[in-house]
């Protein structure tokens, strides 16, 4: 295909910059447990200093892959498909979510909910940034928020994103990995004082899987 012809597919949707995918246990949040076919498209500009995949940042590194390549090989997996990133709403999902869905499969992502919401989500794992706030569709649809606790000022942060998010999202507070052993006493405390949260683990990390 020709760079120009590559580029409009992009922007549709047909193709997608993908920098891994991989079958694992869902480490984190709600569904944690259980398995699942990873996604991972790159191109995220927000920026979290503590991200703990920079790779994905520059989209230009990962080769821009048709969502039909995509699907054939999620399908062949779990039946259940976690789209992420890099901040997978930067592009436009509605192609690749409808073919997942045309094969059966639960769709899931986890996003910054930073850029407009597309596509069609079985389950929507909102995790909002400082740097970039969500949009108001990413408060309305999440089923679960998951902030991440990096210093004691991320509580308050916490809350605040709780009051915007819709009344039946799940609420998870997830130390953030370098801050570890620091964190996750105070998230324990935090919790069983304020039981409308619950604890996330980055579990996958513990376990050693990807
Ligand atoms: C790498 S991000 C990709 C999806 C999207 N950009 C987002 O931030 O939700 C996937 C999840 O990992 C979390 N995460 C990233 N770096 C982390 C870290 N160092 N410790 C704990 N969680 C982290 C994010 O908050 C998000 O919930
Ligand atoms: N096992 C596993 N679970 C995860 N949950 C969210 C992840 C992500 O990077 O989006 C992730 C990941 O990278 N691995
Ligand atoms: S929004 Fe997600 S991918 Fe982007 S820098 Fe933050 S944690 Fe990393
Ligand atoms: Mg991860």
């Amino acid at each position: 295909m020709l760079n120009k012809e590559v580029q409009l597919a992009v922007e549709k949707g047909d193709m997608l910059p993908l920098m891994e995918e991989f079958y694992t246990i869902q480490g984190e949040g709600f569904h944690t447990g259980t398995a699942a076919y990873f996604i991972r498209i790159g191109g995220c500009d927000v920026g979290c200093h503590w991200c703990d995949v920079k790779e994905s940042w520059n989209a230009a590194l990962h080769p821009p892959t048709e969502t039909d390549i995509i699907v054939a090989n999620a399908k062949k997996y779990a039946d259940t498909v976690v789209v992420t990133g890099g901040e997978p709403l930067m592009w436009d999902m509605h192609v690749l979510t409808s073919k997942l869905k045309e094969q059966n499969l639960k769709v899931h992502i986890e996003t910054s909910g930073a850029y407009e919401v597309t596509g069609s989500w079985d389950w929507f794992c909102l995790s909002p940034k400082k740097n970039k706030l969500p949009v108001q569709s990413a408060y309305d649809i999440a089923n679960e928020l998951k902030v991440i606790i990096y210093n004691k000022h991320d509580f308050i942060f916490a809350e605040e994103q709780a009051a915007k998010v819709n009344p039946n999202a799940i609420l998870f507070l997830q130390p953030e990995w370098s801050k570890n052993a620091e964190m996750t006493p105070l998230i324990v405390d935090y919790v069983m004082q304020n039981p409308k949260w619950r604890v996330s683990l980055q579990t996958h990390k513990y376990l050693n899987i990807p």
